[in-house]
């Protein structure tokens, strides 16, 4: 797993601090406890005391080696609120309605990513993708580059019977529902940026459906057609392969015949989903069944770094995707990437 070890190695070189919200679940706590242990980052936990010493003496971590707050008795709850009521005053909310929602972990967490007290945030083992995300949308916020949020998993193959090995980006599987033909590109971009700024690979993107170059015609070909177009615009240098089968994106073989001129040539190491039904199932087909390392979701397209779990994650997930977490605040702020400056 080159990719996944660079990642960890890269994150223990930054001294960042990650914040994570659910320490009542054993998991996070056991996770927390090890990426603290192996250098990756320090570790903050948001929550009531009470129920973090249960769960640590239940994972047997020792809750003293982590910072705690608590937003009950925080000295920055005042502050934080304050930032609540800025950011979502215009949307009618009262000063009372905007202390109720800073008090909530997973808010607090991100009023202190947003705050720049912490460099990334990461939860999703407890709460929902749509509870995670719509705070860390509300929060955080667009970068200045995205139109919208969208999410990613960088999928690990390393097993010894996989036949392809290395890392491979799936996106959109944790958030975007319906995307249009707009909304989808802009996944398409973000996710090939990943491609250069984690897998420090040059992306080779396919436009996945149940067509391969007109092959079968349909509205839901047309849009990852129009998709297509819109990344070529934007990028025109992308190697990218527009309405494309799974089997010819990633089986040269298969290319060959059912694509002679592939730009891709059955070598993509970004895989686009039409839809999130596609996009969520075949993740966890490939994680369940498959045997991959699924890591996320990831969230691209916010200003700073706030990531999502599947609820089903294992301990190693969540040590993953803190080490992605603090990588990303690293590829924020540096300055820009060949595509990512083509924006
Ligand atoms: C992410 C999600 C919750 C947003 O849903 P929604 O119904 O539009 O949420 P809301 O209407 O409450 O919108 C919340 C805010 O986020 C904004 N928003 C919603 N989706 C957005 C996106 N993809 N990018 C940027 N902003 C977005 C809305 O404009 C709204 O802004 P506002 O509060 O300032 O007006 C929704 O897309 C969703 O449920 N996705 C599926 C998640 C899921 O179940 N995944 C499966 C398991 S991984
Ligand atoms: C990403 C995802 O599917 O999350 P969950 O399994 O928590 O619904």
């Amino acid at each position: 797993m080159k990719a996944l070890n660079n990642i960890i190695e890269k994150a223990k070189k930054l001294d960042s601090k990650i914040v994570l919200c659910e320490g009542d679940d054993k998991r996070i706590l056991i996770a927390a406890a090890q990426a603290q242990q192996d250098g990756i980052a320090k570790v903050v936990l948001v929550g009531e005391r009470e129920k973090l010493q249960l769960a640590a003496d239940e994972a047997n971590v020792r809750l003293d080696d982590f910072e705690v707050i608590e937003p009950q008795s925080s000295p920055l709850t005042a502050s934080l609120s304050e930032l609540y009521l800025a950011l979502r005053e215009k949307k009618g909310i009262t000063p009372t309605q905007a202390l109720q929602e800073t008090l909530k972990p997973l808010n607090f967490a991100n009023l202190m990513v947003a705050k720049g007290l912490a460099d990334g945030s990461v939860a999703g083992a407890v709460h929902t993708t749509k509870d995670v995300v719509r705070s860390a949308i509300q929060i955080i916020g667009l970068d200045g580059t995205s139109t919208i949020v969208s999410s990613f998993f960088l999928m690990m193959l390393c097993q010894p019977f996989h036949t392809l090995k290395g890392g491979l980006i799936f996106s959109d599987c944790g958030l975007v529902i319906d995307p249009s033909d707009e909304e989808l590109a802009s996944i398409a971009i973000a996710a090939a940026k990943n491609a250069e700024t984690l897998l420090m690979e040059e992306p080779k993107v396919a436009m996945l459906s149940f067509s391969t170059s007109g092959s079968a015609q349909h509205e839901s070909v047309s849009k990852v057609v129009r998709a297509s177009q819109r990344v070529k615009q934007q990028l025109p240098d992308i190697a990218i392969d527009e309405d494309i089968q799974l089997d010819a994106a990633i089986v040269a073989d298969i290319a060959k015949k059912k694509l002679p001129n592939s730009n891709v040539k059955g070598k993509s190491n970004v895989l686009i989903f039409p839809n999130l039904e596609a996009g969520n199932i075949c993740y966890k087909l490939a994680e369940r069944v498959g045997g991959a390392v699924a890591i996320g979701p990831l969230l691209q397209g916010l200003a700073k770094p706030a990531n999502d779990l599947s609820r089903g994650c294992s301990v190693d997930d969540i040590v993953n995707v803190i080490a992605v977490t603090v990588v990303q605040k690293e590829i924020n702020s540096s300055v820009g990437y060949s595509n990512a400056r083509k924006l």
